[in-house]
């Protein structure tokens, strides 16, 4: 099955980071992001990229940018954590039309497999018109932590990753059909929400 079978999707990426943003260390973020996200969907991605400090107006305002762009999800990465400057949930939240708490909560149960420090990160996941926002912590390596979850030595799933219910919450706010690729991570949906397979 070619590309264009498949449908097109925007995605928005945000590493929220006062350092990558000012230069004094690399952002790890935006790459990570897209390397995973490539790796996971098998439909053809547009990606917004945004690298910005941890100001909640302007996370706010970046977000509410890149779902009147047209982006169906959007992740951010980093800010979680509760420093002072760490305001990235309450800038997800200010935007929401509705919160979505599962992800936030399986996210914390899934890194604690990884960190004991994962009860600090404030992720949270929320709705907009019709795109789904997500937060991610900072540290690089929890962006395929979470969105994959923990996998056995033989390959089969210990903790389902948290992606694998994105496509189906997608479908019900309207947005477009994301396949995955299951070796990464298996989308879930509901038997009739399963788009019968192509010729
Ligand atoms: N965008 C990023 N690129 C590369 N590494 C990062 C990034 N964000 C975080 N990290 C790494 O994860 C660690 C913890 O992340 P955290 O979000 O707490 O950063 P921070 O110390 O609050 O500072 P900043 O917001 O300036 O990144 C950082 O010390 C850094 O090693
Ligand atoms: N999967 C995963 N989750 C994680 C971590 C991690 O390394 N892996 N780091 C934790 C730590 S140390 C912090 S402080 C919080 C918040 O991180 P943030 O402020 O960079 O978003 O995320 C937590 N969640």
């Amino acid at each position: 099955m070619s590309a264009p079978d498949f449908d097109a999707v925007r995605i928005g990426i945000v590493s929220v980071s006062d350092r990558a943003s000012t230069g004094v260390y690399e952002d790890k973020g935006l790459p990570a992001l897209k390397e995973w996200l490539a790796r996971a969907l098998r439909n053809p991605i547009t990606f917004e990229s945004r690298l910005i400090p941890d100001e909640q107006a302007g996370i706010s305002a970046t977000l509410i940018e890149l779902v009147d762009a047209g982006c169906s999800l959007v992740l951010t990465t980093g800010g979680t954590g509760p420093s002072l400057r760490d305001v990235t949930p309450e800038a997800t939240l200010a935007v929401a039309h509705k919160e979505m708490p599962g992800f936030g909560e399986q996210m914390r149960q899934i890194s604690l497999r990884f960190v004991p420090t994962a009860i600090l990160s404030r992720q949270v996941a929320v709705i907009r018109d019709r795109a789904l926002i997500l937060n991610l912590p900072g540290q690089p390596k929890a962006i395929a932590e979470t969105l994959e979850g923990l996998k056995n030595a033989d390959g089969s799933q210990a903790v389902p990753g948290i992606f694998a219910a994105v496509p189906y919450c997608i479908d019900l706010v309207g947005g477009p059909y994301l396949e995955t690729d299951d070796s990464v991570c298996k989308a879930f949906r509901p038997k009739s929400a399963i788009r019968p397979a192509r010729a």
